[in-house]
């Protein structure tokens, strides 16, 4: 058997919408080898969806997987797997993110590393429509992404060691589709301008490590105003995150999970924000001090037996 893992991702970071991402160490995980017999599959799921989660050929992760092979012109090989999830599902951590990132790996493991790194980021694109999430599922670490003359191309930074974060996951899930339904077609030239002067001081403070800068810039006006009210809480924490003690808030990629960036041992105070939420009458679960690898699915496959 094979072993790999495929990191969750935070998708957005403020106002790169679809353009920055950055992988968190938090993973899908999965145990694979070849059946003899092409076209086959024997699939388990343990975690989170596992009691909805298809354990057939309608599995992203196999649909992905199969897609390697179709693209090869090369006839399916059976295929055994156990996967792991511990990646909350549609709560805006790029699950499908990485469950298309795991499955082309797979494939790609199994057919002795057939594909380029190009090839493996563009496949993975076409089956999920955006690049920030695969990007940073494959790569790891903080990464600029977009698609020229339909080619990805991916830009990849070292995240800084004292950024880690508080994930706010609320027990109602939110899809990609959905949050992505309520997007306007426009928007005002000035929401574009400060959009823009936004997004490059994210990259450029984050890329410097500069967290004090990069905590100013967070503030997202191309879909945040938009998702607001799919995102219970969110425009009052972000109020006060940073009297908080955090360096900021906002959406993680299309919600509804909210993600509290945060400087590695400066204290915080999470009760203001519990309390926005039990107003809201919300359900969550809490994760602190989370951190982000420099690292991706790409790297992270290891035959154990
Ligand atoms: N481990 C997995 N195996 C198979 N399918 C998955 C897995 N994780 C997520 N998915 C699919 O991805 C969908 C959620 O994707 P999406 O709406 O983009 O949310 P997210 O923000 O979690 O990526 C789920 O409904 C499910 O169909
Ligand atoms: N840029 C996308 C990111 C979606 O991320 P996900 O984790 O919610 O799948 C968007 O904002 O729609």
């Amino acid at each position: 058997m094979k072993h790999l893992r495929v990191p969750a991702t935070s998708a957005n970071v403020g106002p790169g919408f679809d353009t920055l991402g950055l992988a968190f160490e938090w993973f899908l995980e999965c145990y694979f080898t070849k059946l003899p017999e092409n076209g086959t599959l024997e699939m388990e799921i343990e975690g989170f969806g596992k009691k909805y989660i298809p354990v057939t050929k309608e599995n992203i992760i196999y649909k992905a997987y199969a897609r390697v092979f179709k693209y090869k012109n090369i006839e399916t090989y059976g295929l055994k797997i156990n996967i792991n999830n511990s990646v909350p599902i549609a709560r805006g951590m790029g699950s499908s993110s990485s469950a298309i990132v795991m499955g082309i790996l797979v494939a790609n493991s199994l057919l002795n590393n057939i594909l380029t790194q190009d090839e493996l980021l563009q496949l993975a694109y076409e089956l999920e429509g955006h690049t920030d999430n695969i990007t940073a599922a494959l790569l790891g670490g903080f990464i600029t992404s977009g698609v020229v003359n339909g080619q990805v191309k991916a830009v990849k930074f070292n995240i800084p060691g004292n950024l880690i974060c508080t994930l706010i996951v609320p027990d109602y899930e939110l899809s990609t589709v959905k949050a992505r339904k309520v997007l306007p077609s426009e928007i005002s030239f000035k929401d574009a301008v400060q959009n823009n002067i936004n997004t490059s001081m994210i990259v450029s403070s984050l890329s410097k490590g500069d967290l004090k800068l990069f905590s100013q810039f967070l503030t997202d006006y191309l879909s945040q105003p938009y998702r607001a009210p799919l995102v219970k809480g969110i425009t009052k924490i972000q109020e006060i995150a940073r009297d908080c003690g955090f360096l900021g808030a906002c959406i993680s990629g299309a919600g509804p999970t909210i993600i509290l960036f945060t400087e590695k041992n400066k204290s915080t105070d999470l009760e203001p924000i519990k309390k926005i939420l039990k107003d809201e009458k919300i359900n969550f679960t809490i994760y602190k001090d989370i951190n982000f690898i420099n690292y991706g699915g790409l790297d992270l496959l290891s035959k154990v037996r």
